[in-house]
């Protein structure tokens, strides 16, 4: 944890919900965040949005999408533009998810261009980095996430509140972790990056970029995780679909 930010658990619920379950469970969530020392944030899908964030007005509970187009509008079939999440009562947006990265072919300046846009809108990007299997077997994880934030970084990042994750690709959804020293080592050399490329103090510098960590967080796992320097928050998959689970892991932030 980083002394003086407040950290921040958000949950990916990727591609699940419908109404009938999701609403339920964003109540759920919200019933147990009141008093709780972290920020709480709840990314569903498109479809939810706006459903989730009225269900979650007035709560300490926040919303964010999973992805936007770089453009603010235009002839983009199937897309999602920064501002019609900010519309729909989102505030944060997830980018550069590795299994959009897989998925699509996203990073580098295209990924920026997303970044960007979601601070023109006013949202707070999150932004997703992290190792595959075979990188961190080569003892490139180091190298491959520092080049991950020097391409999709934009100038004003870090004065715009934004917020990196850390998420090795191996460790998502499989139940495997990082060692702590490795988690460690990793955000530590984050941390070192973003003070270089922001290097303003207080809220407006790399200093304060909050990093979460990301893969295979639990209950279980999850004091020993965020209690590591530098670490200062986790982005939740599967266990953000279950209340008392993110629950738990939002408690054992502090
Ligand atoms: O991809 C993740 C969050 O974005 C992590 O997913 P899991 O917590 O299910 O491993």
């Amino acid at each position: 944890m980083t002394p003086g930010v407040r950290p921040l658990i958000a949950g990916n619920w990727k591609m699940h919900g419908l109404r009938a379950d999701a609403l339920p469970l964003a109540r759920e969530v919200a019933g147990g965040a009141a008093g709780l020392a972290a920020e709480l944030l709840v990314c569903p899908p498109f479809t939810l949005v706006a459903a989730v964030a009225e269900a979650l007005a007035g709560t300490a509970v926040a919303v964010g999408g999973q992805d936007c187009h770089a453009a603010a509008r235009g002839a983009h079939t199937g897309d999602v533009a920064a501002p019609m999440l900010r519309d729909a009562g989102a505030t944060y947006v997830i980018l550069g998810h590795s299994e959009r990265r897989q998925a699509y072919g996203e990073g580098g300046a295209g990924l920026r261009a997303k970044v960007e846009a979601a601070i023109a809108a006013g949202l707070t990007p999150i932004l997703c980095v992290g190792e595959s299997e075979s990188q961190r077997l080569a003892g490139e994880a180091e190298a491959v996430v520092s080049a991950q934030l020097a391409e999709a970084l934009p100038e004003g990042f870090a004065a715009a509140g934004g917020v990196v994750a850390y998420e090795p690709v191996w460790a998502i959804g499989t139940g495997r972790t990082p060692t702590e020293a490795d988690i460690a080592a990793i955000h530590g050399a984050m941390r070192a990056q973003l003070v270089r490329d922001f290097p303003a103090g207080g809220p407006q510098g790399g200093g304060t970029t909050r990093l979460l960590y990301g893969g295979s967080v639990k209950p279980g796992n999850a004091a020993a995780i965020l209690a590591l320097p530098d670490v200062d928050g986790a982005l939740v998959g599967g266990a953000s679909l279950v209340a008392a689970d993110f629950l738990a892991i939002a408690r054992a932030a502090g």
